[in-house]
């Protein structure tokens, strides 16, 4: 899938809940800065990374990977949001930061810089860093946007169904 592709089915979902809810035109912005700090933090939770005081292993790979794919959305949807789809991204890297609880303290940073700013150019290195964190945690790019994909359809369906 080309990330026009993936923004593309962003695009798909957003319009079906701002419909759904009466939204459409509003902005939803600092909304969606708020829920994607959200997961970012049900995302540490999951891997335990932080708990130094706990000796229960993180949740198991694929539960993950379901908490990270729910923070792609709301990057992409805020790219949506400020016009980058149509730019080019290069999001494949060989970098891995090793020290996880530094990973995510960077990407609240991050998602706080491109709050401030708005800037084409910290949108791309919130979303570049947040798939090294990815890398980090074990899932290729592939893995990511199949993770994405279902999650998306949920997204759907639990629309369809009053969510
Ligand atoms: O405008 C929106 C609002 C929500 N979601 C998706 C992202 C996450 O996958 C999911 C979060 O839902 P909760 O499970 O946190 O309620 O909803 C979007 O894609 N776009």
């Amino acid at each position: 899938m080309t990330i026009q592709e993936w923004f593309a089915m962003q695009y798909e979902l957003d319009q079906y809940i701002e419909k759904e809810h009466g939204l459409q035109g509003e902005d939803l912005f600092e909304k969606k800065i708020l829920a994607l700090l959200v997961e970012v933090g049900e995302l540490a939770n999951e891997t335990r990374c932080f708990k130094f005081w706990s000796k229960k292993p993180p949740s198991a790979h694929e539960d993950i990977l379901e908490e990270f794919v729910d923070g792609v959305h709301f990057i992409l949807s805020l790219g949506l949001d400020l016009g980058f789809s149509d730019r080019e991204y290069s999001l494949v890297s060989q970098e891995a930061n090793e020290d996880l609880d530094r990973s995510f303290l960077k990407i609240y940073r991050l998602v706080n810089d491109f709050r401030q700013s708005k800037d084409a150019g910290d949108f791309e290195e919130l979303f570049r860093q947040y798939i090294i964190l990815g890398q980090t945690l074990g899932f290729t790019l592939d893995e990511v946007q199949e993770a994405y994909k279902k999650k998306n359809e949920v997204n759907f369906k639990r629309q369809q169904n009053g969510y």
